[in-house]
């Protein structure tokens, strides 16, 4: 018989700036936790992440050691890391330039390559530096996800469903309606992670989130649906907004 897959741990707030908080406390508590040794993060763009890092610049520069945290991306836009769309650039201005991370530790997708090449790349460096599973999957510690109003998350999004259950690290992926490229990792990478948290915010995801939570069947056509690591560590952090619906 299968095992059964673990409920989710909800985690609901008053609004996005105490989203941002609680997540923040929740590292603190894994880097105590886990006392010694890397601890290997995957970053998301959107707009709690934004309000996130700034809170670290501002709040956390002195209680997080950030010589342990190796940062990575589940996505990225291809455009230079000084345009305003991409994930890491944002992470730098907000965060990296502000608290004393190690330079050699943070690793953004090479978005200056073709994004074939930059996806195969990216690969490359993620499964040279993470440890592997049985699968010879790499394992994130954290996977920080956010999920867009269409149901996607990293860059997997509703007509790819196939990056889901993609055999490489590492896809290209293509906005639906921009037609924007993007590299991301894909499901089997992200549910190999140790621990997956969702920030989601705000009235215009609550039906998704309802679709996706209270495990209807339309939520099953969402890609953030199927996110369900195999550790059973799945936490949504949410505003009182995005979970009005869940039961
Ligand atoms: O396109 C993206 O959107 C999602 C969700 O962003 P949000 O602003 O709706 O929270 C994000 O997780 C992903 O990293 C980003 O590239």
């Amino acid at each position: 018989m299968d095992k059964p897959t673990p409920r989710p741990h909800l985690h609901v707030y008053d609004d996005g700036p105490a989203v941002a908080r609680a997540f923040a406390d929740h590292l603190v508590e894994k880097l105590r936790q886990q006392p010694e040794g890397p601890l290997f993060w995957a970053l998301s763009g959107g707009s709690t992440p934004k309000l996130l890092f700034k809170l670290l610049a501002e709040e956390y520069g002195e209680k997080i050691d950030w010589s342990r945290l190796h940062f990575f991306w589940g996505d990225d836009r291809m455009v230079p890391y000084n345009d305003p769309e991409s994930n890491y650039g944002e992470v730098k201005s907000l965060l990296f330039d502000h608290v004393a991370v190690v330079e050699d530790q943070i690793h953004p997708v090479p978005t200056d390559l073709p994004a074939e090449e930059a996806a195969e790349a990216y690969a490359a460096t993620i499964t040279e530096l993470l440890p592997q599973n049985s699968d010879g999957l790499p394992i994130f510690d954290i996977n920080m996800l956010g999920m867009g109003g269409d149901g996607h998350t990293a860059s997997i999004f509703p007509d790819s469903m196939e990056l889901l259950t993609d055999d490489r690290v590492c896809a290209v992926a293509k906005h639906p309606e921009s037609g924007q490229l993007r590299v991301t990792l894909t499901g089997p990478v992200i549910n190999a992670s140790d621990e997956v948290v969702f920030l989601v915010t705000g009235g215009s995801k609550t039906e998704r989130v309802a679709q996706i939570l209270n495990d209807t069947p339309e939520g099953e056509q969402f890609p953030a649906a199927h996110i369900r690591p195999t550790s059973g560590n799945l936490h949504w952090f949410m505003d009182r907004d995005a979970a009005k619906e869940v039961k």
